[in-house]
């Protein structure tokens, strides 16, 4: 997810069959764990005698205090006057004051380690942003994604934005695997016929579902569930998290087909080395996918790409998952696309309305577990069973390790900038004016 989305490139006619695939497990992609290269950038140098009295560069720390990495932490505040507005400063009208006053000074750095806290001021959008002073150079935050910062205004003003997308990634690909799991094997139907009627029976009194949708789910889920194996995973995004779902899918333990469709075609060594297949659009793509996991980032424009047009080209009865971004997805027309059978499951691990769930696809992830208990009425239509949806509540990237990384590459990007390195993992450098 760390790249943008850039213009299209025209491919060649894709041949799945074809493609050589490497008897190996794919190789293992970057983990953020202090890695050499992070550990070796170097803090500014000690100011020198005729400097010793000019202040440190000024962070401006939004959110809550560093937890894991204390030892990084200590270097971070040797270098940078750390200043971190209080919970009230951060409210939005607040902020807005706060940056008008020029309450926190010429701050070159903004940081923000966590992603459930540091965003109350909400959108970094035109408003916001041109109240910044003129020494911001960087602003490194947590998360993959960063649909919630204008990138490219921030760009243009001369503030290269760092995401975390490669601390995120393996938590992500590891949900992705549960998450096309249960597109294969229907876990929500399976959960909710074992549990669903215990929790109506303790609010209703009524035991009239319990144990029937426990053997129903048990005799009818086996002809509707399928082993991945074979099958064709369509990635739509191949970065670092599209490519470490393929990592995970493509070995033998899973031996799924892996193809993927994104903007810039990724290098020939790459795609042999994970077994991916490209795709030179997304319509081909969802036309050849059993499986399509959306893993890219939100567009600019914040318009969905799975529409329903985009849907008329999916393969029939094929699986949807998403642990991207909701906006991305017109959730009425996926619930279109359940409803006729085109798609057979889905799993979405991010929403549209956060933190409102499609109500429509609520029904179809738990709703209604006793419409199979009739084999007759269950024979005619392989699709119209319970469970078809697994909702979850943005978990994807949610790890502890996820965290311990966020905060980690956050520091390391605005000492790499302030040291006059190259940022670690910038989004926007396309949109810096070139100021040679
Ligand atoms: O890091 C992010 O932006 C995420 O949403 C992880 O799920």
């Amino acid at each position: 997810m760390a790249e943008p989305f850039n213009t299209p490139i025209p491919g060649s006619t894709p041949v799945l069959a074809s493609t050589p695939r490497s008897s190996s497990p794919a190789p293992l992609l970057p983990s953020l764990t202090p890695t050499a290269s992070m550990s070796t950038i170097p803090l500014r140098p000690p100011p020198q005698k005729d400097q010793s009295e000019r202040r440190r560069p000024i962070v401006l720390h939004i959110g809550d205090p560093i937890k894991y990495n204390p030892a990084t932490y200590t270097e971070f505040s040797q270098a940078f006057e750390v200043i971190r507005p209080s919970t009230a400063e951060r409210d939005r009208g607040e902020f807005k004051k706060a940056l008008q006053e020029r309450r926190w000074g010429d701050f070159s750095a903004i940081f923000r380690p966590f992603w459930g806290t540091g965003g109350e001021m909400g959108r970094w959008d035109a408003e916001l942003i041109s109240l910044l002073p003129s020494s911001v150079e960087v602003f490194a935050s947590a998360g993959a994604g960063f649909d919630w910062a204008d990138t490219k205004l921030l760009g243009e003003r001369g503030i290269i934005y760092c995401n975390s997308g490669l601390a995120a990634a393996e938590a992500v690909a590891d949900f992705a695997v549960a998450m096309v799991i249960s597109t294969f094997r229907h876990l929500p139907w399976c959960m909710g016929a074992a549990t669903l009627p215990y929790f109506l029976k303790a609010s209703s009194g009524s035991d009239a579902t319990t144990g029937k949708t426990f053997q129903a789910c048990h005799s009818l889920a086996t002809a509707v569930s399928h082993n991945p194996r074979n099958h064709v995973l369509g990635l739509i995004g191949f970065g670092n998290i599209g490519q470490q779902i393929a990592a995970r899918f493509g070995n033998p333990s899973f031996g799924m087909r892996i193809a993927y469709y994104d903007v810039v075609r990724k290098p020939a060594s790459l795609e042999s080395s994970l077994g991916a297949t490209y795709y030179p659009s997304l319509e081909l793509l969802l036309a050849a996918s059993d499986c399509a996991v959306l893993c890219t980032p939100a567009s600019p424009d914040g318009k969905p790409l799975i529409t329903s047009d985009a849907l008329k080209h999916v393969k029939k009865g094929s699986r949807f998952v998403n642990v991207a971004r909701g906006s991305l997805v017109d959730e009425e027309a996926l619930a279109d696309a359940l409803e006729d059978g085109r798609i057979s499951a889905a799993a979405l691990d991010v929403h549209a309305e956060e933190p409102k769930v499609n109500s429509r696809l609520v029904k179809m992830a738990f709703g209604e577990q006793d419409v199979v208990t009739d084999h007759t009425q269950h024979a005619k239509s392989n699709f119209n069973h319970p469970g078809r949806v697994m909702l979850t509540c943005h978990n994807a990237g949610g790890t502890v390790e996820t965290h311990i990384g966020f905060e980690e590459l956050s520091m390391r990007n605005i000492m790499a900038v302030s040291g006059g390195k190259e940022a670690i993992t910038p989004v926007n450098l396309h949109y810096l004016k070139k100021t040679e």
